[in-house]
């Protein structure tokens, strides 16, 4: 398998496998999302197109980074996220970077998105896959975000050494230092409304959850789910 890490900008638009990366903090709070029994998330381009989805889907939760925006109804923070009951729910997320950086690549033949507490089994999917090559797109600061490009690496080593499993430390630590990191950090001394105080920490487990998540397009739209490694094979696209 061979890596090949870009920013969104120079993204193949359908490769062939491509692993969005979004550690700060989109794809982290997607997987505590369905940690905490989300059915699905459906990407949206902009804020307005996820408040139409939420108008015409009653039940449907909308999600938006930054601070809060009327309207909305979950922030893009791991740490906020945990204590909502969301078992069947529909989320609809746009943010800054990751869900941009999804829809780039929509037309990805596998497409996954990922963040440390889903890179094991994210690595395992590649590994069953035995793709050629693999597009790791690294989302935030215009290509060049450290805690991207780290769990990126991280993921292309452990599906590159098979059933072992490289140490995760000196990755988290690259994250741990990253600008995002420190944004966030001093979006909690500031009081922000949108951040969580353990959002960093929470950013930062890895293998957290047995679950990949693939986003497959459905009706026109993008949309996440988890999956099992091993699990049935996610359909083709359409
Ligand atoms: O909510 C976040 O942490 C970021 C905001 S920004 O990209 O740092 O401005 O969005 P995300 O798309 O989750 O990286
Ligand atoms: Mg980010």
């Amino acid at each position: 398998m061979q890596p090949v890490f870009t920013g969104v900008a120079d993204a193949p638009a359908a490769p062939c496998v491509a692993v969005v990366v979004d550690v700060m903090r989109a794809f982290t709070v997607a997987a505590w999302a369905f940690r905490r029994g989300a059915e699905r998330i459906v990407f949206a381009g902009t804020l307005e197109e996820a408040l139409e989805l939420k108008a015409r889907h009653p039940g449907w939760l909308a999600v938006q980074d930054g601070e809060p925006v009327p309207g909305f109804d979950l922030a893009n923070s791991p740490g906020r996220l945990r204590s909502h009951d969301l078992r069947g729910r529909t989320l609809v997320q746009k943010t800054t970077a990751g869900t941009v950086g999804a829809l780039a690549v929509a037309r990805a033949r596998l497409l996954l998105c990922a963040s440390f507490v889903v890179a094991g089994a994210t690595a395992e999917v590649l590994r069953r896959a035995r793709p050629e090559t693999v597009a790791f797109v690294v989302t935030g600061d215009g290509g060049r975000a450290e805690e991207d490009l780290a769990c990126a690496q991280y993921i292309a080593e452990r599906a590159r050494a098979g059933g072992a499993r490289p140490d995760p430390g000196p990755y988290l630590d690259r994250a741990r230092r990253s600008h995002a990191a420190a944004r966030l950090s001093d979006g909690v001394r500031r009081g922000l409304r949108g951040v969580h105080a353990e959002d960093v920490a929470m950013c930062l487990e890895a293998d957290a959850f047995p679950f990949a998540m693939t986003a497959i397009r459905e009706d026109g739209r993008l949309v996440l789910r988890p999956v099992e490694p091993g699990g049935p094979p996610s359909p083709p696209p359409a």
